[in-house]
């Protein structure tokens, strides 16, 4: 699956908008959204309620058509991609089968995709180790935290091990303490897979941590108004978080969610 140079691009938008037809008339959900990203890229979307962040992921992952431009995922439309399991997607809520026990969740992608049955229990069973659930197969997800569902959640997103990680705003109902180390986490699991991520937060200082590329929204109608990219090294301990160039980055985030009318952030 992963056959491509370091330097493609991964997505590839080009002139994209998505115009819903409400009651109440058109909602410009996006407009002329132009943006690349490169492969092994971590790149987040922040903007205030409203701009078109989940739109703009959803039509990466062929949950949303566009109604002009376009775009692609892999070099073929989303569609395509979709059908060939080009990524993981990772929803605002954990999304769970309470039916379903969480070993039964992550599989389930599986079963439908034809793994064999052994090949699905180690899948599994690496899958819960990288989000250190280990031993938890057989709850049921209201047998876990809320950090604890979103992590099985995100194991299931990663059990076919897509080279695209697609999350929307995966972190935004927990507590700051598991939000940081779910935050550290993922910048591990990022570093060690190279996978492309996708990531939309309301959360500046999210953003800035985790990102190679930060890319700024603004409502009506829903359009690029910034992409800043990281100075940042690679590798981030949290108290990265205290140091000027952090501060820096974080502060032209802000600048440019102003410039956007981003008060409501
Ligand atoms: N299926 C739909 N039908 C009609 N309007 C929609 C639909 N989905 C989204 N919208 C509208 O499109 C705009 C963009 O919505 P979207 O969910 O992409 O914003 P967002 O930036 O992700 O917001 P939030 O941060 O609140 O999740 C909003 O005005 C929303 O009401």
């Amino acid at each position: 699956m992963n056959e491509q140079s370091p330097s493609a691009s991964v997505i590839e938008a080009r002139n994209l908008s998505l115009t819903f037809q409400t009651s109440d008339g058109p909602v410009h959900a996006l407009k002329d959204v132009t943006l690349t990203i490169g492969k092994g890229e971590f790149v987040s979307f922040i903007g205030p309620s409203g701009c078109g962040k989940t739109t703009f992921l959803r039509v990466m992952a062929d949950l949303e058509k566009p109604t002009a431009g376009t775009i692609t995922v892999n070099g073929v439309s989303p569609e395509q991609a979709r059908r060939s399991r080009a990524y993981g997607y990772v929803f605002q809520a954990a999304g769970l089968y309470p039916w379903r026990t969480i070993g039964g969740n992550i599989r389930l992608p599986l079963e439908i995709m034809g793994y064999s049955k052994a090949e699905q229990a180690e899948r599994v069973r690496r899958t819960l180790e990288m989000v250190e659930l280990s031993g938890f197969e057989k709850k049921f997800p209201w047998q876990l935290s809320g950090g604890m569902q979103q992590r099985a959640s995100i194991a299931r997103a990663l059990a076919f091990d897509a080279d695209i990680l697609l999350m929307d705003e995966p972190f935004g109902a927990l507590d700051e303490i598991v939000r940081d180390h779910l935050n550290e986490q993922l910048l591990e699991l990022w570093g060690r897979t190279g996978k492309t991520i996708g990531f939309v937060t309301h959360s500046i200082p999210e953003a800035v941590y985790l990102s190679t590329r930060i890319v700024v929204m603004s409502p009506r109608p829903g359009r690029i108004t910034d992409v800043i990219e990281s100075t940042l090294p690679r590798e981030r301990p949290l108290d990265i978080r205290d140091t000027p160039e952090f501060i820096e980055i974080a502060h032209r985030v802000r600048e440019g969610l102003r410039a956007g009318h981003g008060d409501d952030v």
